[in-house]
């Protein structure tokens, strides 16, 4: 192949033969008549260039070249620096040239790089020079040569008949013209072509025609004369079998500006990468011709087409139109991938930054193109930065309170060791400090926002479990044992246990055992007090009798968290009840430890309660099992239990879905807790509470309502959560609820009160004097916690209520779980004919107000017969 070369000089002065020349590959810059007369920097930029450094250039200017953005510098065999350079920067990078004079070389090459360029002063062809060449370089694992004849014009048939010895030519600007050969120069599509070779009859080259992603567009076919005109034109110009030279959109304005061309490995195909104009590169107005684009460049087009005419009402045009929105998105965006830690949030978050920074490049004409150009660069550069952040960025100084020098840029190999010595490890970690409000000067906006509960992103939420809820739906077990593998980390043979479950999976030390069946037994006997088994008569009037009696639901799914904490407690919350309601089919989930098992804790609770089946998986993926069944887990009726934001969608999403059949006992998401302490308050106490409920997950929320309270008592309380909550091993969870928690500042009881009622807690803790006497003024909670020996973990464990309970202010309307969540009521009614004689002129009158003919005739029907004889 050629690789045109064009002197700095010359180059400096008409840049845009330099770009025409970098259309066919990259070109060699060389030093000018009289030496290195410009700096090469600039010229880096408008196009992908080898430099050619002079005899007395040192190892800083090589750097500096590269580090500028050459692809390779080209330095002197004989030159003192080559060791240095080459243990500093990829011997790809570089190339060592060499003088011959008469087949006989200047200098040994003593080193391996990625090329070598021997300069003589012939352009023909030689066996001797060939012979020469193959000896220098035969030690060496490259054999990429490059041969210079800088004064003497090449010719077509020398360009191939170098190729032919694998050695490519370098040919100068001034022997090369964009528009036509002439006496003294060639064409540049002619000299590129020269070393291509057809494999077809017809003698064309079938090209693929690329976009600056390299995403394909399409394949058309190049012959010598439309390489040339391409070059010419710097458009897509290609030979059609059928109509000869092909301007692409000349008629239909799909016009290509020509970026690069390349051709592969073995030199009979070619590849025009382009800038597509227009609707697209196919005839069928898309921009491909493999049908729809995906992923970033889809992304960039439709932004593009977004920009130029966005539908009223569209997103992405409000973005356009609002920077100071558009900003605040980037931000916020960047803000949640730096809290993102699971591989799909990650990958989501990244999602969702690209949109935006993308939307700000559009808005500014800035094209993915652009970006990658500025990418490629950058992977060009051979000096390490010292990459810290900025100061406003800067974490570790706004937590040391410390000032930071920036270390200056250093070559590599010369200081980075210093560098990395100076850099300190960043680690976010947020104060465990609850805000505070004061109730009296709070807007009446600010106390309606601070009633709702940390957002929580539904639509996202729904869009990731839906897709997930269809895998199971449609692949069953085999999708169950993929999507454990996916979130879990875990891969399963099986995902479910039959009961009899083995001994060895429940095995407990005595201490354990004995603290589970206490809390059965309180939780068994509270609930069972809870149904009333006789049958409910009532006569409603002579002769007319209505029942009500009730049956428990004969199959139910129960959800046993398990993400960051192992929940026997939440077994036994769901199975207790389900129990004591008399359900035929109890089928627990849970999601597997690292080891694919259950914990034991969990079995023996499952196999206290009479559970058929423990199915070994979490979230969504568990919850779509259970309402629709696989081939090993049973289809339930109702599914109960709480979990995180994927579960509690899931079971949203699959009550919604007529098809499935199944219901749930409510939305509960993540803890919640609200104190209400007065001045008699226990500060450690409220302090450990708060923690109690925060330690949950990163997304808890807990509220403090202090009814005049001191300051020194509140400091107290926030001095507590301070230090219990560093104490804690679970302390990075709390460093990310607690921030999400706050405290108001209460002027009287009845304004706690009515706070309270509007938050609808999911747990209320009356930390009060008069504690009892406030009960009564409870409107909305999920459970009460009454006096300060009432912590709420009590409830979360033993003292025998329920703790899967209503969350995000669902208190308001829902009970927690119950017996009664277990069970239905069915209804009855008997009536003799004397009963029928008295009600059936009631009922009719009814039916004909409805005007529904049917009921009303089912009952005169019968009283005609009653009644015959009578009137
Ligand atoms: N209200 C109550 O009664 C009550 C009781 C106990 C626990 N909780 C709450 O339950 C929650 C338990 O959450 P958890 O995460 O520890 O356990 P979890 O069992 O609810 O969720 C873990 C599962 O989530 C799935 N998952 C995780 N990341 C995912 C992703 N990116 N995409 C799709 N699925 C993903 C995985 O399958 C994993 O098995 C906490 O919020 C806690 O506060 C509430
Ligand atoms: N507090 C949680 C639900 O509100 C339940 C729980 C389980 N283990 C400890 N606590």
């Amino acid at each position: 192949m050629i690789l045109p070369a064009i002197s700095l000089d010359v180059a400096a002065k008409d840049t845009s033969l330099l770009t025409s020349l970098a259309v066919v590959g990259d070109v060699l810059l060389t030093p000018g008549p009289q030496g290195q007369t410009q700096d090469p920097s600039a010229l880096l930029e408008a196009a992908s260039c080898w430099v050619q450094l002079p005899s007395d250039s040192t190892v800083d200017t090589a750097l500096d070249y590269l580090h500028a953005g050459a692809a390779k510098v080209v330095v002197p065999a004989a030159a003192d620096y080559v060791t240095s350079l080459l243990q500093q920067v990829s011997s790809d990078r570089i190339i060592l040239s060499v003088e011959l004079d008469g087949a006989s070389p200047a200098t040994a090459i003593t080193a391996e790089a990625f090329g070598y360029l021997f300069t003589v002063s012939t352009a023909a062809e030689d066996q001797n020079y060939v012979k020469t060449i193959r000896e220098l370089t035969a030690s060496f694992t490259s054999s990429r040569i490059y041969w210079s004849t800088p004064s003497v014009p090449p010719t077509i048939a020398a360009i191939a008949a170098w190729d032919k010895h694998d050695i490519n030519l370098v040919v100068s600007s001034t022997h090369l013209s964009t528009s036509g050969s002439s006496s003294n120069t060639l064409d540049l599509g002619e000299a590129f072509a020269a070393s291509l070779t057809s494999d077809r009859p017809d003698g064309l080259f079938a090209t693929i025609v690329v976009d600056e992603q390299r995403v394909a567009l399409g394949l058309c076919y190049s012959s010598v004369k439309s390489i040339s005109e391409a070059i010419r034109t710097r458009t897509g110009v290609y030979q059609s079998r059928a109509r000869g030279l092909w301007y692409k959109g000349a008629s239909s304005g799909a016009t290509q500006k020509l970026v690069k061309i390349t051709y592969d490995c073995d030199k009979d195909t070619l590849q025009f990468v382009v800038t597509q104009e227009g609707p697209g590169f196919c005839h069928l107005n898309t921009r491909t011709c493999f049908g729809a684009d995906s992923g970033i460049t889809a992304l960039e087009a439709l932004l593009r087409s977004r920009k130029a005419a966005a539908p009223q009402g569209s997103y992405t045009r409000r973005l356009f139109e609002d920077p100071v929105l558009l900003h605040s998105k980037i931000m916020e965006e960047a803000d949640e991938l730096v809290e993102a830690t699971s591989k799909a949030d990650i990958a989501w978050e990244t999602a969702d930054l690209i949109y935006f920074a993308l939307t700000k490049c559009v808005a500014n004409g800035v094209s993915l193109a652009d970006i990658e150009k500025q990418l490629d660069k950058r992977a060009k550069a051979v000096k390490r930065r010292a990459g810290n952040a900025k100061a406003k960025w800067d974490l570790s100084l706004k937590q040391n309170g410390a000032t930071k020098q920036e270390p200056a840029a250093t070559a590599p190999g010369q200081n980075a060791t210093a560098v990395a010595k100076t850099e300190t490890k960043v680690e976010r970690r947020k104060e465990i400090v609850m805000k505070t409000y004061s109730y009296a000067d709070t807007s009446d906006s600010e106390k309606e926002a601070l009633l709702l509960r940390p957002i929580i992103k539904t639509e996202e939420i729904l869009a990731r479990v839906k897709p997930i809820v269809d895998e199971v739906r449609s692949r069953g077990d085999a999708a169950l044992l993929d999507l454990t593998a996916k979130f879990d980390g875990v891969k399963l043979q099986s995902s479910v246990i039959k009961a009899p479950f083995p001994a060895g999976s429940m095995t407990l030390s005595k201490k354990v055992q004995d603290a589970i069946d206490q809390a059965y037994d309180n939780i068994y006997k509270f609930h069972d007090a809870q149904l009333d088994k006789s049958v409910l008569r009532v006569e409603t009037m002579p002769g007319v009798v209505c029942t009500r009696f009730f049956r428990a639901i004969e199959k139910v799914g129960l959800y046993v968290p398990g993400g960051t904490a192992v929940l026997p407690s939440s077994t036994l919350m769901l199975g207790v009840p389900a129990l004591v309601a008399g359900c035929k089919e109890i089928v627990i989930a849970t999601p597997p430890r690292i080891d694919g098992t259950v914990p034991p804790e969990v079995v023996y609770v499952a196999n206290k309660v009479g559970a058929s089946t423990i199915l070994i998986a979490g979230g969504a993926q568990a919850v779509a099992a259970m309402a629709y069944g696989t081939d090993t887990v049973p289809k339930v009726d109702k599914i109960c239990g709480p979990g995180n934001q994927y579960v509690t969608a899931a079971k949203m999403v699959a009550q919604s879905d007529s098809s499935a059949m199944v219901s749930i006992d409510m939305p509960a998401g993540p803890s919640e807790l609200l104190v209400i302490a007065d001045a008699t308050c226990n500060p450690a106490y409220v302090a450990s509470d708060l923690l109690s409920q925060a330690e949950h997950g990163p997304d808890s929320q807990v509220v403090l309502l202090a009814v005049d309270l001191k300051p020194e008592l509140l400091a107290a309380i926030e001095d507590e959560v301070k230090t219990q909550g560093e104490a804690l091993p679970r302390s990075d969870i709390v460093r990310e609820s607690i921030p999400k928690s706050y405290i108001m500042k209460m002027d009287t009881m009845q304004q706690a009160m009515d706070f309270s009622n509007n938050y609808a807690p999911e747990h209320l803790i009356l930390h009060l004097d008069d504690a009892e006497k406030w009960v009564e003024k409870v409107q909305n909670a999920g459970s009460v916690f009454v006096g300060p020996w009432s912590p709420e973990s009590c409830g979360d464990y033993a003292s025998g209520t329920n703790h899967t309970l209503p969350t995000y202010g669902y208190a308001r309307m829902y009970s927690g779980v119950n017996t009664l969540t277990f069970v239905k009521h069915i209804t009855s009614q008997t009536l003799t004919k004397e009963g029928l004689d008295r009600l059936g002129d009631t009922v009719t009158t009814l039916a004909e107000v409805e005007g529904l003919e049917a009921h009303r005739n089912a009952v005169a029907i019968r009283l005609k017969d009653i009644r015959k004889g009578r009137e």
